[in-house]
């Protein structure tokens, strides 16, 4: 067991992504709400890491400032050497287009596109280039176990599907960094292990880096890395490969 963070971190090391000391406030004065107090965190290249902790304890916003949907009210994080907390939101907007993959729940498909053109659409805005866009959606989605409801619409789709259409998406532009909130919890365990299994085959086969939230035991057994964030703070982290 590691307690990150009594480590001293270095930027420069083989890490994709730093955060040292990010704090994020809502709100002001007495309706303040600290959901990030302090959070130094270190996300080793090419790994699977999960956050976990208690409803609350602040793995959305963390995953919002990491992914760039969201500025730290204090202190930096830095996406492979560069400092991305005060970036444009032109810039902010490119490096999610290319680089960074969001997996959110909240994050609806385009309701009148088949899931085929979901994924394919998200090539393009990416700069993919169009003969690739067919072949790549097709694979992902194979993927995912969907090869028979390509043609279908979101509301043609059950919860979990969709989820599985939003992971193609995201896995199909083969961007440096993933993050997903929860990508299991709309999935049976069958399904969600089969996820996490695709998302370790993706990082074995292209060296991405992926980062996950989950309440999900079973799910934090499966990682390389598992953090855990208590009222705000980092207050543990195991590296599963070595324990
Ligand atoms: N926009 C906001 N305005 C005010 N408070 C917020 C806002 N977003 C989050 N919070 C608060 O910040 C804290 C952390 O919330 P967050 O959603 O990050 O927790 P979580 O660990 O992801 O929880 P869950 O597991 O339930 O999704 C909570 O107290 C929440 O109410």
């Amino acid at each position: 067991m590691i307690l990150e963070q009594q480590r001293k971190i270095d930027p420069k090391q083989d890490s994709i992504m730093v955060a040292q000391g990010v704090k994020r406030t809502f709100g002001k004065g007495h309706n303040a709400v600290h959901a990030l107090k302090n959070v130094n965190l270190n996300i080793p290249r090419g790994c699977l890491v999960a956050l976990k902790g208690r409803s609350g304890s602040g793995k959305t916003t963390l995953l919002n400032v990491l992914g760039t949907l969201d500025q730290p009210t204090e202190g930096n994080v830095f996406f492979q050497n560069n400092n991305i907390s005060n970036l444009s939101d032109k810039e902010r907007t490119n490096l999610r287009r290319k680089d960074i993959g969001l997996i959110f729940q909240s994050f609806a498909l385009t309701p009148y596109m088949t899931a085929l053109e979901n994924v394919e659409f998200a090539l393009r805005i990416a700069g993919i280039p169009s003969k690739e866009h067919l072949k790549l959606a097709e694979e992902a989605l194979s993927l995912v176990g969907l090869k028979k409801r390509m043609k279908h619409r979101p509301y043609e789709l059950s919860g979990g599907e969709q989820q599985r259409v939003a992971i193609a998406r995201c896995i199909a532009q083969q961007p440096a960094l993933i993050l997903a909130d929860e990508p299991t919890a709309e999935l049976d365990s069958k399904m969600g292990f089969q996820i996490i299994q695709l998302f370790k085959k993706c990082i074995q086969d292209t060296g991405m880096t992926i980062v996950l939230t989950t309440h999900d035991p079973d799910v934090m057994e499966l990682v390389d890395y598992l953090y855990e964030l208590e009222d705000g703070e980092i207050v543990q982290s195991n590296q599963n490969a070595i324990d």
